[in-house]
């Protein structure tokens, strides 16, 4: 038996003796080295189905590591993870995966409507092509993102707002359990902000979990209703009413946040954070 084959057998054992049954996304002592050095050490974490969750932290707090971790594209040194009490292999179609636009390349010569119905080939199976049925999938989800009409626009040709409702659509058509999306708000214009956050709102409300690397401190309380603090090690988790406290982000972030008291004290959950620097 292969050494990946073996790996796997292992993984899937120990989602099974770790399974938490109520966890969309269960953690244990997870640690992930760059060229010998953690970027995340010894990490445990919870996130039930059903709730829109943060990941917030200062740069190079491992966020995206984490969500590479999950989806297999780093390994980690030690650790486990289960997606609903399966290893992430298992269950790449109950993933999707929006990454950072920095991380695409928008010159590849395909259209919007190509790249949308991309997010239905995982449930095509072998010697499928796309039909009927994924394109009008794609196309209601292009007008769910205000992009209808911009369906058959190559990609080289979107603004930065666009080319985020563009992944939004692929990631709606994947019909996925578990969305994680790497700062979805990230540069782009109020609108779209307004239009991912009712869209991911959306599909919390449908029963999907999302779990979003989050940078505006100032819209965690509004947007998110689970947060997990990360700076290498975890520094706090659970529901944003009782995480999200001045305590806990001076803990991560050290003097790189401005709290602004917006009403019942500054070290209550009236604690507004705003990053002095990015
Ligand atoms: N492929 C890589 N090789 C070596 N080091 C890396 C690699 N990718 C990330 N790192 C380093 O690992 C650390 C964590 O990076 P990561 O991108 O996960 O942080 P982050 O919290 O997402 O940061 P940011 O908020 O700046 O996007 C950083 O110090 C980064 O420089």
């Amino acid at each position: 038996m292969s050494i990946r084959k073996l790996l796997g057998k292992n993984d899937t054992a120990q989602c099974h003796r770790l399974h938490e049954p109520d966890q969309a996304l269960h953690i244990e002592d997870l640690t992930v080295a760059y060229e010998g050095k953690p970027v995340l050490w010894d990490i445990d974490i919870n996130i039930p189905p059903g709730v829109m969750a943060a990941i917030i932290g200062p740069n190079g707090a491992g966020k995206s590591t984490l969500i590479k971790a999950v989806l297999g594209l780093v390994r980690p040194t030690a650790g486990h993870i289960c997606i609903h009490g399966h290893p992430p292999a298992e269950s790449l179609r109950r993933i999707a995966y929006v990454p950072q636009r920095s991380a695409v390349d928008w010159d590849f010569p395909t259209t919007v409507l190509d790249v949308v119905m991309m997010g239905r080939y995982a449930h095509l199976g072998w010697f499928r092509w796309p039909g009927r049925r994924e394109r009008r999938h794609a196309m209601e989800a292009l007008e769910s993102v205000g992009m209808a009409e911009l369906s058959h626009r190559q990609i080289s040709q979107l603004s930065g707002g666009q080319q985020q409702r563009v992944f939004l659509a692929r990631a709606m058509v994947q019909d996925a359990d578990v969305y994680f999306l790497d700062e979805p708000m990230a540069g782009v214009d109020a609108t779209t902000e307004k239009t991912v956050v009712r869209l991911l709102q959306e599909l919390r409300d449908a029963g999907k979990t999302v779990i979003v690397v989050h940078h505006d401190l100032q819209t965690v309380r509004d947007y998110f209703d689970w947060l997990v603090i990360l700076n290498v090690r975890v520094v706090a988790q659970g529901r944003v009413p009782e995480v999200y406290t001045g305590e806990n982000l001076r803990r991560a972030y050290g003097g790189r946040i401005a709290l602004i008291d917006s009403g019942t004290g500054e070290d209550s959950s009236g604690a507004v954070a705003r990053e002095a620097s990015r």
